[in-house]
């Protein structure tokens, strides 16, 4: 009986917000006001680590910056204080659990305060074919893109638990729920880095750390150079790659209200629903939207880029 009961409540909960997101979607929720919040930025250099830094400053939050490359991080500290924001930058890399744990507790001295918001943004791709890359590129990548969260969220998540405040953001990919050709480094990175977020937050959900929220962001190609000459002519009306300044706009108002997974654009929620279909059914799919060979033009791209050939920009 109490079997029936239970089943009965978490079925009226998978429709209960199966309904609420629906209607999220129209009607927006109240967001969280965030001024007084310190939030530390991974990857803060350049991108989207830039834009997020500028964002959370006109939200009135203070910034810690963290960047392997100091010049592009103090570019970017000198932008959110000329809109009057306060930015302290540390050059850290990330890879380097030494380094992220120092300087975790060189920022706690420096301000006296935890840091209350942690976004996981930093990352990198080899861009080169799998059979010709480095093998210590290709460790770079997983070090990178998901072992420095290891390491970033064992840092910060101790004082975010105790005060039970606190948000960690992961800023992942599409091709960290899909996948395709020629990127098998970013992608395996990037499943692992989703793989982590999302338990981690059934962990703090099962303790009922309900003050510490999590935000997992999966964006499509985004206009950063990151991933130049990527592109799917097919598709390319439909999915253009994304604006970075869009792409941070939209991350942002998720975290806002505390929304747990974003897929930006909405229309990549789909091809996370094909995982259902059989795998040759996806192959003939991708085969038909060219998104089997999307990698080629930007692993071109970045070759020319490594034997300083000139690129045609397009
Ligand atoms: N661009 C895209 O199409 C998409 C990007 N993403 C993800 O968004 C995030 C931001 O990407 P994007 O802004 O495009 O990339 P960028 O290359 O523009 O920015 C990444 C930043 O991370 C820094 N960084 C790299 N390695 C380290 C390290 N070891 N320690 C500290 N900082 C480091 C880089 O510094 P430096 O420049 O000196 O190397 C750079 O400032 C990444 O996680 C990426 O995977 C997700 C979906 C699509
Ligand atoms: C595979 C695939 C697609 C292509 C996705 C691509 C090419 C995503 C690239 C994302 C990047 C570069 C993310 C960086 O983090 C489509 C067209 C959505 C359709 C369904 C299958």
């Amino acid at each position: 009986m109490i079997f029936l009961m239970d089943l009965q409540m978490m079925l009226l909960d998978v429709i209960y917000f199966i309904l609420r997101n629906s209607v999220r979607v129209i009607l927006r929720p109240r967001t969280k006001p965030i001024d007084g919040e310190l939030v530390l930025i991974t990857g803060s250099g350049g991108g989207l680590g830039r834009l997020f830094a500028q964002e959370f400053t006109k939200h009135g939050a203070e910034v810690v910056l963290w960047d392997v490359d100091s010049s592009s991080n103090e570019q970017t500290a000198k932008l959110v204080r000329e809109t009057g924001g306060k930015a302290h930058t540390y050059t850290v890399d990330v890879t380097s659990r030494e380094d992220v744990y120092r300087n975790a507790e060189l920022v706690r001295k420096d301000l006296g305060r935890d840091v209350t918001m942690l976004v996981n943004n930093a990352g990198v791709v080899a861009g080169q074919r799998m059979l010709e890359c480095d093998d210590e590129l290709m460790e770079r990548t997983m070090k990178v893109n998901c072992h420095a969260h290891f390491w970033t969220v064992k840092a910060f998540l101790p004082q975010m638990k105790a005060q039970n405040h606190g948000h960690i953001v992961t800023i992942a990919s599409v091709l960290g729920l899909f996948s395709t050709a020629c990127v098998e480094d970013y992608c395996a990175s990037k499943f692992a880095a989703v793989g982590f977020h999302e338990s981690l937050a059934h962990e703090l959900l099962a303790e009922e750390v309900e003050g510490v929220k999590t935000t997992l962001v999966c964006p499509y190609i985004v206009d950063t150079g990151m991933f130049e000459g990527c592109k799917i002519e097919e598709v390319e009306l439909l999915l253009p790659p994304l604006e970075p300044q869009y792409c941070v706009e939209q991350a942002m108002n998720a975290i806002l209200i505390d929304q747990p997974l974003v897929c930006i654009p909405r229309l990549t929620y789909l091809p996370v629903l094909s995982r259902l279909l059989p795998w040759e059914s996806n192959v003939a799919a991708y085969r038909f939207m060219g998104s089997d060979k999307c990698m080629y033009p930007f692993i071109d791209t970045k070759q020319k880029r490594l034997t300083n050939v000139p690129v045609e920009v397009a």
